[in-house]
């Protein structure tokens, strides 16, 4: 099939990419000319393993090209897939300003009959916007329908190319036969229903994950004080079916360009029905307060913070990334500052984009993770990347002014632990802290 995706951001460049790689003719189209030019020329924006080459590979077989011109990519396509972003406004409510002109620029160009498919993460009603913005403006035919995007950065391609399921929110059965014949080559867990539900189905889901994570800091907080260990607990509670293991990480809390915008937006839409989303409240509360635990267990092995230096290992929100888009240690990195601490900062890839964020002088920035520990009073690891397990625990304690360590993504072992220097604090694992250099009594 002819696809046209608007949109070159994460979602819209994978979708692209996977839909030429299994086997349609793919225009995708940004507005941001540099971003097309630098696609064009085989540079891929973002980080993420794999990406790089399969784009290349069906940009090379003639499958997949980049344009800034919208009109010509419509014009060759039999489906047109809207990607741009759906940012929070400062209310929390999502901004459609960019949905809006793409469905505006659509209309304008419209010539014979689409399929026009949102995959934004957009409120329940945006679709039927959109079919009267562009009816309002062109009397060709058309049909909308929702197919939100469940992709997960850093396993983007194998999320797109086998995803747990594909939902399909349209009232129309030509837009519904056509849909399935494009999605059927990666999964046959097909779910067709209306356009609202398809739009709830994302925001819905999201949030439970977010509810997930928050529910188990929760406990993590609570393993603390009464002697518990959450990875433990999580374990056992991972194996019932009902529950599952899934998103039972305890840690310093989501972060991430969807996440907290979609609780946040999904609290707006339920406001604007005069609903008050209780629970969806407290998820995103805990969440910020994540964030604080790892300042409370600085001061509480460190004193005041001012004066200190703080080694940061970690700046993406997640590993396998280079987006710092909401991540933790935006919020921690900020509050050392604001303490008076100086901060010595490693991260393998989202160094540049954390600089964007904040950059002062106050902060270094260091090219490996003993050089940002070197001399410092404190380590925080704030994002699980696979090279921070493997350092050598004894050479670390040695480098580092005190071996004290905050570890908000529980990467060391009890084991590890144990057989180090370091007075220890994990996320739920209270055996594990060492005080004055002896293991406290519950280990
Ligand atoms: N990032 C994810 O992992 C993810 C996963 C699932 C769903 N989503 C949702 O998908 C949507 C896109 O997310 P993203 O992270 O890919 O967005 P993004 O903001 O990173 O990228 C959007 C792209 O759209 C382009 N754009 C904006 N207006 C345009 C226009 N008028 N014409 C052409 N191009 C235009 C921008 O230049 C940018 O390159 C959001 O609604 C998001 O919530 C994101
Ligand atoms: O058990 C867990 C799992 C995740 N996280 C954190 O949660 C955040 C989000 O992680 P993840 O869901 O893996 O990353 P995203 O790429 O943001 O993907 C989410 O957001 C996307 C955008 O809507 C959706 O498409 C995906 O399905 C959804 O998982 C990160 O900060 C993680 O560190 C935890 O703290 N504990």
């Amino acid at each position: 099939m002819n696809i046209a995706v608007i949109g070159t951001g994460y979602v819209g460049l994978v979708s692209g990419v996977c839909f030429s790689e299994i086997g349609n003719q793919v225009i995708c189209v940004d507005n941001n000319e540099e971003k097309v030019q630098m696609l064009n020329e085989g540079i891929v924006p973002i980080y993420e393993p794999g990406l790089k080459e399969l784009m290349t590979s069906n940009m090379q077989a003639g499958k997949l090209a980049f344009t800034s011109n919208i009109g010509e990519a419509i014009h060759q396509s039999d489906i047109v897939f809207i990607a741009v972003g759906t940012p929070s406004l400062p209310n929390g409510e999502a901004n459609l300003s960019y949905v809006e002109q793409v469905a505006y620029e659509i209309g304008t160009h419209l010539e014979s009959y689409k399929i026009i498919v949102t995959k934004s993460t957009v409120p329940v009603g945006t679709n039927d916007r959109i079919r009267d913005l562009i009816r309002n403006i062109s009397s060709q035919p058309f049909d909308v329908a929702s197919v939100p995007e469940f992709l997960r950065e850093g396993s983007a391609i194998k999320d797109t190319l086998n995803p747990d399921r594909i939902v399909i929110g349209t009232s129309s059965e030509r837009a519904i036969q056509t849909l399935k014949k494009l999605h059927r080559p990666l999964t046959s867990n097909l779910i067709i229903t209306d356009i609202r539900s398809a739009e709830m189905i994302k925001y819905a889901s999201n949030a439970f994950l977010a509810t997930k994570i928050s529910f188990i800091n929760e406990i993590s907080n609570i393993c603390e004080k009464v002697g518990a260990d959450v990875t433990r607990v999580a374990e056992g509670m991972g194996y019932d079916k009902r529950i599952g293991s899934a998103f039972l990480k305890a840690g310093i809390g989501y972060g991430g360009s969807c996440f907290p915008k979609d609780t946040q937006a999904l609290i707006q839409i339920a406001g604007m029905v005069d609903y008050d989303f209780r629970l969806l409240k407290s998820v995103v509360q805990v969440n910020q307060d994540q964030r604080m635990q790892v300042i409370y267990k600085l001061q509480e092995a460190l004193g005041s913070l001012a004066g200190k230096t703080i080694a940061i290992w970690g700046l993406a929100f997640k590993p396998d990334t280079d987006d710092v888009r909401d991540a933790p240690a935006i919020d921690i990195v900020q509050h050392l500052i604001d303490a008076g601490a100086t901060v010595k900062a490693y991260d393998p890839i989202a160094t540049d984009n954390f600089r964007k964020e904040i950059d002062i002088a106050s902060i270094s920035w260091e090219d490996s993770p003993l050089h940002a520990a070197q001399d410092a009073d404190a380590l925080c690891v704030l994002t699980e990347w696979k090279e921070f397990a493997q350092v050598d625990l004894t050479t670390l304690a040695q480098t580092m002014k005190e071996p004290v360590m905050i570890d908000g993504r529980n990467v060391y072992s009890a084991e590890q632990i144990q057989a180090s220097a370091f007075h220890y604090y994990s996320v739920g694992r209270p055996g594990l802290v060492k005080l004055e250099g002896k293991a406290t009594a519950i280990i």
